[in-house]
């Protein structure tokens, strides 16, 4: 059966960084309201052009046009960098996502992880200098919400110091292939199944036209997967930047601050959606490995950032197979179609 989607049309707050220096408790203010309900916000005049944000894109779409066998020699590893095609499985759904991604870092996590300057010339200076500028941006955003806390205005910058070569941070081209609005899309399809981020921040880059990404604000926990919620369309709006708190901030803040689930929906209805190919890119803020965590309450036992990532990782993984768990549960209770045994 398929479950209709809710939606409400409720808007996320915009929120202008224009003359940081002298509206930055202004913008603070904006921005912890914004945290502390929906944990989604659009940033805008935020310094990075959009003619910089489409060259950026242009190398993504650089990237993906390599062919497979190219980028297969920069596999997605547990260091968290590389490239994988339909390989990201998300619990809400038990079914890999229908992308590519590709992963990058500042530090030695990507060592084997460039391609070399004869296949993709000029690809890592232009995304490291793209990054650099997301990662001024991202500084910015932490000096408010530090300030939110009562923390050191510089307490979460320090922690994500692009100089320190244990820094988690990365960001993540993405790329949804084009579907036939005339085929049928098995149910079982999804561009992005809904999920949280495990980090601290995330800022998302989209180009209008190229829809799909849905949140779901207003949830309360973040160990849980649960659905059939409702939902809200974010139009992608030429240089906003969609930003969302990370369940490692929603932690670090004695849950105040909200990490909200959201997912990239499979096209369905020819009328309304968009079938062509999407492109996105996540730069998701991750500390320090050694960096220790806990919110001004300590409400959450004290961690470092690589105990909490990990942590994330294998939370995922427990709510994954408990999800195969349920679903194989219900495939032997069902009398259906005889499928070959899998090994
Ligand atoms: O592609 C998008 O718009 C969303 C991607 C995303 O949520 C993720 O990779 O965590
Ligand atoms: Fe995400």
């Amino acid at each position: 059966m398929v479950n209709e989607t809710k939606y409400s049309n409720r808007a996320i707050p915009k929120i202008s960084l224009r003359d940081f220096d002298t509206r930055i408790d202004a913008i603070a203010t904006e921005l912890v309201a914004a945290a502390e309900t929906d944990g989604f916000f659009a940033i805008v005049d935020h310094g990075i052009s959009w003619r910089e944000i489409s060259a950026q894109f242009a190398q993504a779409e650089r990237f993906f046009a390599l062919p497979d066998a190219v980028k297969s020699t920069v596999p997605f590893t547990h260091q968290n960098v590389g490239w994988e095609k339909a390989a990201q499985v998300r619990p809400s759904t038990g079914q890999p996502d229908q992308k590519e991604s590709y992963q990058m870092q500042y530090g030695p996590a990507m060592r084997d992880a460039w391609l070399s300057e004869e296949i993709l010339p000029g690809f890592r200076e232009a995304s490291l200098a793209f990054m650099r500028k997301v990662q001024a941006v991202s500084e910015e955003l932490m000096i408010c919400l530090a300030r939110g806390l009562g923390f050191d205005d510089d307490y979460f910058v320090r922690a994500h110091d692009i100089a320190d070569p244990n820094l988690q941070t990365v960001l993540r081209l993405l790329h949804y292939f084009p579907l036939d609005p005339d085929a049928p899309i098995p149910e079982t399809h999804h561009r992005a199944g809904a999920h949280t981020d495990w980090g601290l921040l995330t800022l998302l880059f989209q180009r209008p036209g190229e829809s799909g990404l849905e949140i779901c604000p207003g949830r309360d926990v973040f160990t849980e997967f649960g659905l059939r919620d409702t939902w809200t369309k974010v139009e992608p709006v030429e240089g906003e930047i969609i930003c969302n708190i990370g369940d490692l901030l929603m932690s670090w803040s004695d849950d105040r601050f909200k990490s909200n689930f959201h997912r990239v929906r499979t096209p369905r209805d020819p009328a309304v959606d968009y079938f062509g190919p999407r492109y996105s890119m996540a730069y998701f803020n991750q500390p320090v490995k050694s960096y220790l965590v806990q919110g001004p309450l300590k409400k959450y036992p004290i961690v470092s950032g690589a105990e909490f990532i990990q942590a994330a990782v294998q939370r995922n993984y427990a709510a994954l197979e408990a999800r195969k768990a349920t679903d194989r549960k219900q495939e032997n209770a069902e009398p259906g179609p005889l499928t070959a045994a899998s090994s």
